[in-house]
């Protein structure tokens, strides 16, 4: 941890709100969001497309004002205080900000003189990001030529020019092939770790906010449904078994069982559909080979079965009713009215990834 961490938080949000009116309807695109981050953190807004988390990095940015509520950046109210926000900050949009005609270099360095800095050290600046940001060899050549990877590093150099105090960075990995993604997410965690600066992202990318965020935030609807480290959020849930067997009766059998074996454990919950069986509770590594052994005393035989440890995206369920996959790949263009619920009944039995719907529930 830097000494800058130690200090109060750099982002305040206060019943924040923005509503888009159009002709038809209106759409509450964020909702009374009350937030601190502190100096140092490093944050992702998770939640699948039209949550609302582009428009709360485009109120903190200053992009667009609240309809109602407060938020500041490094101290200065986004509304009355623009100027002094965006001097603080870097904002890496969606969108590709730096202007295809040129070389990346020279773009830094334009983008160097526009923050101020005197020549001589709008160069050296360019310099030290094109290193910084794995540049170098593409550094040199128009910005029309380079790859989708090579241009989302060069937009995040642009926005760390004048060296800011926080860094907002637009589903920054959205579009990239895994292997551009990967080195994305490794460069971010670099950079946080050397300069210990705020970094704020958007994703819905569940494996980058697990992988990247010390600090992961998800935002449904406009609102904050979770707020915790992806370690804690995910330990809430406990790991998960499920069981298939042939026919229902078998199944029930193994409910049962399960409830019994995990009676003793803290949130422990047994869901049975048809055929499958779902048990949600910690230490399910430990608990499962008991659970077969037992069945197999009672004459019952699972045909498949399968132990993960919670995601993201089981958080999300939890929380929602709603898969953030599902939710996010089948969203089209973001609009209030994509936010559909994904709750029908799962009849593909246990090798399927979603959980059996709660035909039968019961804490164990
Ligand atoms: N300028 C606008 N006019 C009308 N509606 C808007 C506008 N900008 C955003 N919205 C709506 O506000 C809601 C939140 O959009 P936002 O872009 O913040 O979501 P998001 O979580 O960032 O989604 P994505 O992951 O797709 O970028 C959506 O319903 C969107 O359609």
């Amino acid at each position: 941890m830097t000494p800058n961490q130690m200090t109060g938080p750099v982002i305040v949000t206060k019943n924040l709100t923005r509503t888009f009116t159009t002709r038809n309807h209106t759409v509450e695109a964020v909702r009374g969001l009350d937030l601190e981050i502190g100096q140092g953190e490093l944050v992702a807004f998770l939640g699948p497309n039209g949550a609302g988390k582009s428009t709360t990095l485009r109120m903190l940015t200053t992009l667009i004002p609240p309809t109602s509520g407060t938020a500041s950046v490094a101290g200065h109210d986004v509304v009355d205080e623009q100027r002094q926000v965006r001097r603080s900050i870097g904002y890496v949009g969606q969108g590709n900000g730096a202007g295809h005609q040129q070389r990346g270099r020279d773009e830094l360095v334009s983008q160097g003189r526009a923050h101020g800095l005197s020549r001589a050290s709008a160069r050296a600046r360019a310099d030290e990001l094109v290193a910084d940001l794995d540049l170098s060899a593409v550094a040199d050549r128009t910005v029309m030529t380079l790859s989708g990877g090579q241009r989302r590093r060069l937009d995040i150099a642009m926005g760390l020019v004048h060296t800011p105090r926080v860094l907002f960075l637009d589903e920054p990995s959205t579009g990239l092939d895994p292997q551009n993604r990967a080195n994305l997410q490794s460069l971010v965690q670099k950079l946080h770790a050397e300069t210990g600066s705020t970094i704020v992202l958007t994703t819905h990318y569940l494996e980058e906010a697990d992988a990247l965020a010390e600090r992961v935030i998800v935002i449904d609807h406009g609102s904050v449904i979770a707020d915790d480290t992806a370690f804690s959020l995910k330990s809430r849930l406990g790991d998960r078994i499920l069981l298939g067997f042939t026919d229902a009766e078998d199944a029930g059998v193994a409910a049962e069982r399960a409830g019994n074996l995990a009676g003793g454990v803290a949130g422990a919950v047994v869901r049975r559909e048809g055929a499958a069986v779902e048990l949600r509770v910690t230490g399910g590594h430990e608990l499962a080979p008991h659970l077969i052994h037992d069945l197999h005393s009672r004459g019952v035989v699972a045909c498949s079965m399968e132990v993960s440890r919670p995601t993201l995206d089981d958080v999300f369920l939890d929380l929602t009713g709603r898969s953030l996959r599902e939710a996010s790949e089948g969203a089209g263009s973001p609009t209030a009215d994509d936010s559909t619920t994904h709750d029908e009944p799962n009849n593909d039995g246990p090798n399927n990834n979603n959980r059996p719907t709660a035909t039968e529930e019961t804490a164990a």
